[in-house]
């Protein structure tokens, strides 16, 4: 089967399947996130207290945490989640926002990783920041790297953690300790939305809880909302319509419009 059909199946899969995503997640991006999933037909939900964290991690395919805006109330939640998530063997995927801007996120970072994340969704700042902690400089949320000079990182990562690295940026880079792939999709108006590093991975976090083969889920998920990105973006004058017309396209992206536009090499 070519790469393009089996991405596309994980597309199909996730409409059928409906999976429950548990996301913690940061107050900036809570709305447009749920949105992203609901578009691609997941369904989503965003629960911090600690009284009702291991019940909902329970019944979800898969759960989400994301450190954006980070407390120490809900660091000790994704603590719980996490642990919860890696007792019942589900996939869990970790969005390191801001890594390496304070200390606090450094070392809620590091305790979270003794979980084992499936996968790790980051700018190349925050990749690199998280393989080698208190050596890099990084400006909060945004990344001053190319995903290329995160491989090495990424790599680190992955063997340290064995688990799936997705690096985001112009080219989005995924690796596992046997495999790359780069995705050469997206479009630059997506850095002047905010949330769309989140969204990839709310994505993610549905793609892994239904798919076999959790890297092409990752591939698939970054495929798509790259595609998707691209098709808005040609349509907006300005990121406000196109945080609009991206929800929109997630949602009625066709077969025809994924292959014809997916640009990923395999090495
Ligand atoms: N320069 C770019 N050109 C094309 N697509 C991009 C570019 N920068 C980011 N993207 C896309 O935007 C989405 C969010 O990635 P990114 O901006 O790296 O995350 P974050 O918001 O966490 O920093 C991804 O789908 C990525 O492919
Ligand atoms: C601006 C901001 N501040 C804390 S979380 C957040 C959102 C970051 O979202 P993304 O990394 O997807 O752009
Ligand atoms: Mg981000």
């Amino acid at each position: 089967m070519t790469m393009e059909k089996t991405l596309w199946q994980q597309v199909q899969l996730v409409k059928q399947k409906s999976p429950l995503v548990h996301n913690i997640t940061n107050f900036v991006v809570m709305n447009n996130t749920a949105n992203a999933l609901l578009a691609v037909g997941a369904s989503p939900v965003m629960a911090h207290a600690r009284s009702e964290i291991r019940e909902m991690a329970h019944i979800a395919h898969s759960v989400v945490i994301n450190i954006g805006t980070l407390d120490e109330y809900w660091a000790e939640s994704m603590l719980i989640a996490a642990e919860a998530a890696h007792t019942m063997q589900k996939p869990w995927v970790l969005d390191p926002v801001g890594a390496g801007a304070t200390s606090f996120r450094d070392q809620t970072l590091q305790r979270l990783l003794q979980y084992r994340p499936a996968v790790i969704r980051g700018n190349a700042s925050e990749i690199i920041a998280l393989a080698n902690i208190n050596t890099t400089v990084t400006k909060g949320v945004d990344s001053t790297a190319q995903s290329n000079e995160a491989i090495d990182a990424g790599q680190i990562l992955a063997g340290r953690y064995n688990t799936i690295v997705c690096i985001s940026g112009e080219t989005d880079i995924i690796l596992n300790s046997k495999d790359q792939f780069f995705i050469r999709n997206g479009h630059p108006l997506m850095t002047k939305v905010t949330g769309l590093g989140c969204s990839a991975t709310a994505l993610i976090g549905a793609f892994t809880g239904v798919a076999e083969d959790k890297t092409l889920a990752v591939a698939s998920a970054m495929s798509l909302l790259g595609i998707a990105g691209e098709l808005a973006a040609k349509e907006s004058p300005g990121p406000g319509s196109l945080q609009m017309l991206l929800i929109d396209k997630l949602y009625n992206i066709t077969e025809e419009e994924f292959t014809a536009h997916l640009k990923i090499e395999q090495k």
